[in-house]
């Protein structure tokens, strides 16, 4: 297993790139721990197969250098990184039997035939497909060739790091719980250092120790996921993480207090907006409290989503979600309060201390 150091990496598909726009991949400088579960989150384009591309070899960055354990393999191949990668779609041998497509990278460098037997057959209960082991892969479900294309990217021990591009993107939705678990499992009990590329976030968020959010080619956050919903960095956060995402309000800064409307909000100390277009206020529906004390707001839809209540408000002419217990009263002269230490202040899009 590896540590990984990005080092000042950047990318560029075209060589006459020079403005930070002409970037796919800004820059990125950062170091991922040995036997760290990282999920790369991020919408369509935002340049997770990119960065991922370069971790594994497949692509050469414009600028920076790559490191595994301070070795540097900027260089190297991805067959000289030493590393297992699965991609979205199944890359299976049809005319082998799902035993041996499980063997192949096993017995490929020589590993001792019982342990081949142990290892593939350990493999083969996690991916549920032992019963089919003498089966050849041809006439196998998308479903299951994928389950193989999982399970080799899981055989070998003795790898750097294992790399997965939208894994489960063919597996039916009760199997992708399961493989998600299961996966979660295994980085535990192996120690394996893993790379996961999704835009859903609840795959991200239940595999990873570390989401690495990414935003229009940069990455502008990495954290547990209880650092995301918690303090989000970047306003994209605070939307992409979360369901209804975190509310963003335009406000005046005026010492300790936002001011929106003709509503003055007081914050934990004064943020640091010195210099800034746009400033904004950041909270989650979850840190609102409604009832008949604070702000006024007017209702203008709820939605029922089982064990909560979604409440669409209008506050100040700003649109505010608002999550409340499903039992709740919703009172007709509704009212809200903010909770003071789950404010965020935004300035041009970035969180900001609250310390002058
Ligand atoms: N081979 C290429 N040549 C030119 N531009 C590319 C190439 N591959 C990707 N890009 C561009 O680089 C940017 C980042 O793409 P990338 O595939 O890394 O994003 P992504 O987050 O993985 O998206 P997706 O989830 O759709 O795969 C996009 O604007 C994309 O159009």
């Amino acid at each position: 297993m590896a540590r990984i150091n990005l080092d000042h990496i950047r990318h560029a598909y075209s060589a006459k790139a020079k403005a930070a726009g002409d970037y796919a991949l800004k820059e990125v400088h950062h170091e991922w721990e040995d036997g760290g579960a990282y999920a790369l989150l991020g919408p369509s384009g935002c340049g997770k197969t990119t960065l991922l591309n370069i971790i594994s070899g497949l692509l050469q960055p414009s600028d920076g250098r790559i490191e595994f354990d301070g070795v540097d393999v900027t260089r190297l191949s991805t067959q000289q990184r030493n590393i297992a990668q699965v991609f979205q779609f199944p890359v299976v041998y049809d005319t082998m039997s799902v035993f041996d497509n499980l063997a192949f990278p096993l017995r490929n460098r020589r590993v001792p035939e019982a342990e081949v037997t142990a290892r593939v057959n350990e493999i083969l209960a996690m991916i549920d497909l032992a019963d089919m082991a003498r089966q050849k892969a041809q006439g196998l479900t998308a479903d299951q060739k994928q389950k193989i294309s999982l399970g080799r990217g899981l055989v070998r021990a003795d790898v750097n790091a294992i790399l997965f591009d939208e894994p489960l993107t063919v597996i039916d939705p009760h199997m992708k719980w399961v493989l998600r678990s299961q996966l979660k499992r295994l980085h535990r009990h192996s120690g394996f250092t893993m790379v996961y590329v999704t835009h859903d976030q609840t795959e991200a968020l239940t595999f990873a120790d570390k989401v690495v959010v990414m935003y229009d080619g940069e990455i502008v956050q990495i954290g547990t996921p209880a650092e995301l919903f918690e303090r989000p960095s970047h306003t994209f956060v605070g939307y992409f993480i979360g369901s209804p995402g975190m509310n963003l309000m335009p406000v005046r800064i005026d010492g300790t207090s936002a001011v929106v409307g003709d509503q003055t909000i007081a914050l934990s100390g004064p943020p640091k907006v010195a210099g800034a277009v746009k400033t904004e206020l950041g909270i989650r529906p979850e840190f609102i409290r409604l009832g008949r004390e604070g702000m006024p707001v007017s209702i203008s839809k709820v939605e029922d989503i089982g064990r909560q209540k979604i409440v669409r408000a209008v506050f100040c002419g700003e649109p505010l979600a608002i999550v409340v217990p499903e039992d709740s009263e919703i009172p007709a002269e509704a009212r809200v309060t903010f909770d003071t230490d789950a404010m965020g202040i935004y300035a041009d899009s970035w969180r900001v201390g609250m310390g002058g």
